[in-house]
């Protein structure tokens, strides 16, 4: 049936109406007219009647297969406006169709600085490394990516030659690879224990490729270092902070830089010069040490490895921040404990932070600051704040994740 596109949704495909409801067509964009066969909600085109002016050559040999980027056909700045048109609608959502929203903070290509991989063994014994085609678990093996910064694109075809050897994989692992300033940090996943030959052939590796720290981890366990040449250190504003393998990083450095900007930015001008100040999901502090420029941070964090290297990064560097242990989904901060606090930070991971949001409405913590990277939980969230009196002060919309439907956004909230 011939369809008539008319806007892009929340995963980045084309959104059209006919007699059955709306459909889903990947690869499309507002205003062209495609022949589809549909079949449920998504359909697939079989050509274009016409094309948006829109449209231009995507970059990469892998569109549209990888599942990494999947609107590399779009005009950048047409793509940007749509980008912030996610918060400015999540926003509206939430009961603020007036908020102030920032232009889109773009960040360049060749910048992911933490790639997550998977790894899959063929029949014939070699290995192949790269992202998933999108909704499957099947590899897209990676000959080239234009997110990634390209020091880590070129470990993956030696990391891939070398992996053939590797007793420790049968079929199926992942890399995550970390670009620290300390050089790449890999962390392997497999499916098989590592023998003695595995480790002397990934400290032969990590000897050629410069490559300070490999460590591996089997399913569902904790990871051990496999090799280690030199000591592993990453800079988070200024302070040394020494993550453990396969620890959260911001996915780019322009990214990282902008959320930081936008955090200080969205706090009030005036706070007082001994302030408490609390820093919710905080991973290695990437917040929580910048925000203490501005009072004294508690941070709180569940994974005890980046509790303990915020906690003698903050040490060392002599920064005001207190790293604390604690699940917020089962334990959050209940009122009598916010009420110390004039500002609060708060990143949660993709699902938001609905039942420690609600606990911060109820008890009117004065100024917040939701650093966010899935738009439909934070209008979730941002709704509870608008029911409790909250208006937003600032919004920043972040494009750390290039060319893909994911979006990071900054937003403040004050008291009304
Ligand atoms: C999006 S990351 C943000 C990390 C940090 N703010 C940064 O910028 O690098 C979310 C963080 O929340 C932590 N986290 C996830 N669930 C949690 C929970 N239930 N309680 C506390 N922290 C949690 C994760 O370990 C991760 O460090």
């Amino acid at each position: 049936m011939e369809l008539v596109v008319e806007a892009v949704g929340a995963a980045g495909d084309g959104i059209a109406r006919h007699a059955g409801g709306q459909v889903f067509l990947p690869q499309t964009l507002p205003g062209e007219r495609v022949r589809a066969r549909t079949g449920g909600k998504r359909a697939e085109v079989e050509a274009w009647l016409e094309e948006s002016p829109e449209r231009v050559a995507p970059p990469c040999r892998h569109f549209p297969a990888c599942g990494g980027c999947v609107l590399q056909h779009w005009d950048l700045a047409a793509y940007a406006e749509w980008k912030r048109g996610r918060l400015v609608e999540a926003l509206a959502r939430a009961g603020y169709p007036d908020a102030p929203v920032a232009p889109l903070v773009m960040t360049p290509p060749a910048s992911r600085q933490r790639a997550d991989l998977g790894l899959e063994r063929l029949p014939d014994g070699s290995v192949q490394i790269g992202f998933h085609q999108r909704g499957t678990t099947a590899l897209v093996p990676m000959q080239e990516c234009h997110v990634l910064l390209p020091a880590l694109v070129a470990l993956v075809a030696p990391l891939a030659e070398a992996l053939r050897g590797l007793e420790g994989l049968r079929r199926l692992g992942s890399a995550v690879i970390n670009m620290l300033t300390s050089g790449p940090d890999i962390l392997l996943r497999t499916d098989a224990p590592l023998t003695m030959p595995d480790r002397r052939m990934l400290a032969a590796f990590a000897t050629r490729h410069g490559i300070p720290r490999i460590a591996w981890a089997g399913k569902g366990a904790g990871a051990e270092v496999a090799a280690q040449l030199a000591p592993v250190r990453h800079l988070l504003s200024g302070a040394e902070v020494v993550p453990a393998p396969g620890a959260f990083l911001q996915a780019s450095a322009p990214g990282e830089a902008a959320i930081v900007a936008a955090m200080l930015e969205a706090l009030p001008r005036k706070l007082p010069p001994r302030a408490s100040l609390a820093d919710l999901y905080a991973g290695l502090g990437t917040l929580s040490l910048p925000l203490s420029s501005r009072g004294r941070v508690t941070a709180f964090e569940s994974v005890p490895e980046a509790v303990s290297a915020l906690s003698t990064a903050a040490g060392k560097a002599g920064a005001r921040v207190k790293a604390v242990r604690r699940d917020l989904d089962r334990q959050p901060l209940l009122g009598p404990e916010l009420k110390e606090f004039a500002a609060v930070v708060l990143d949660p991971p993709y699902a938001g932070a609905a039942d420690q949001v609600a606990l911060l409405a109820r008890a009117r913590v004065p100024n917040l600051v939701y650093v966010s990277c899935n738009p439909v939980a934070l209008a979730r969230d941002a709704q509870a704040l608008r029911a409790a009196g909250y208006r937003v002060t600032a919004a920043t919309p972040i494009d750390q994740f290039l060319w893909s439907p994911h979006l990071e956004a900054v937003v403040g909230f004050g008291m009304a």
